[in-house]
């Protein structure tokens, strides 16, 4: 499989996970090993930092798993920056995944927040991996103040109803010079395959591997299909054509 680069690491799994939601910490960790994920986010607000035996983080204490803090539950940009520079003290990583969805019904995030706390973010040295809709021009604007990736919504947070934004993915996988990781409302393995095939650099699940019956059977499934997508992407897809073309009438090889 091919690697991802982000800013300074490089990533053999292209499944980001998330960690709330699991019925245990114990259930978090065996799902998120299978996955094989190795880059996790996890909420600043969950977590006591100056806890050394926080739960939540030491069940996540592992070789391949880097720590993703994200911001979710700030209502604004001055709130974000200041909640990754909590996180960037205690986790010791500029690393911050900017979520600003100020609404609870939708959880969706706010554009205008969005870019004015990432340009102060990426200004004070953070890798900064914004969470927004899937907005061409937004995703554009990002790239411009120097976020090292987008990602863009495929539905709204904990849906689990798929690609609802197919069309303007495409448009932002066209465009983007940056990678471009599908984040929210990836319901099963196959949607999460089809945003890989698509062109996504990774995807980003959590609430479809946590709430399954089976979390860690579900985590497997996830790691399985984002690996076919992204073979079948590099294989590249055969064209999609509007009429039917026979299969089997070929008297020879198309290159014989
Ligand atoms: C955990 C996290 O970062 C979520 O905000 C993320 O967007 C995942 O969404 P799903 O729970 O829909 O997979």
């Amino acid at each position: 499989m091919d690697t991802l680069r982000i800013a300074d690491k490089e990533f053999s799994s292209r499944l980001f996970t998330g960690t709330g939601k699991f019925s245990s910490s114990v259930l978090m960790r065996d799902a998120l090993l299978a996955s094989e994920s190795e880059l996790v986010t996890v909420a600043l607000k969950r977590v006591d930092v100056q806890n050394e035996n926080d739960d939540i983080l030491n069940h996540l204490s592992h070789e391949r798993i880097n720590l993703l803090p994200n911001t979710s539950g700030v209502r604004n940009a001055k709130e974000a920056v200041f909640a990754a520079q909590l996180a960037r003290e205690a986790l010791e990583t500029n690393w911050i995944k900017l979520e600003i969805h100020p609404d609870p019904k939708y959880l969706l995030p706010d554009p205008i927040e969005t870019l004015i706390a990432a340009e102060e973010l990426v200004k004070l040295g953070f890798v900064v991996m914004p969470y927004i809709h899937a907005d061409p021009v937004l995703c554009k604007r990002l790239e411009e103040v120097g976020t090292q990736c987008v990602m863009p919504l495929g539905a709204p947070i904990g849906s689990n109803k798929g690609l609802k934004t197919l069309d303007f993915l495409e448009i932002i996988i066209d465009q983007s010079n940056v990678p471009v990781i599908v984040d929210a409302g990836i319901g099963s393995p196959s949607h999460a395959a089809q945003a890989i095939e698509l062109g996504a650099d990774a995807v980003l699940v959590n609430t479809a591997i946590a709430v399954s019956q089976d979390p860690v059977a579900m985590a497997n499934a996830f790691r399985m299909a984002v690996e076919a997508g992204r073979i079948a992407y590099n294989a590249k897809l055969a064209p999609i054509k509007k009429h039917a073309e026979a299969s089997s009438p070929l008297t020879s090889f198309l290159n014989e």
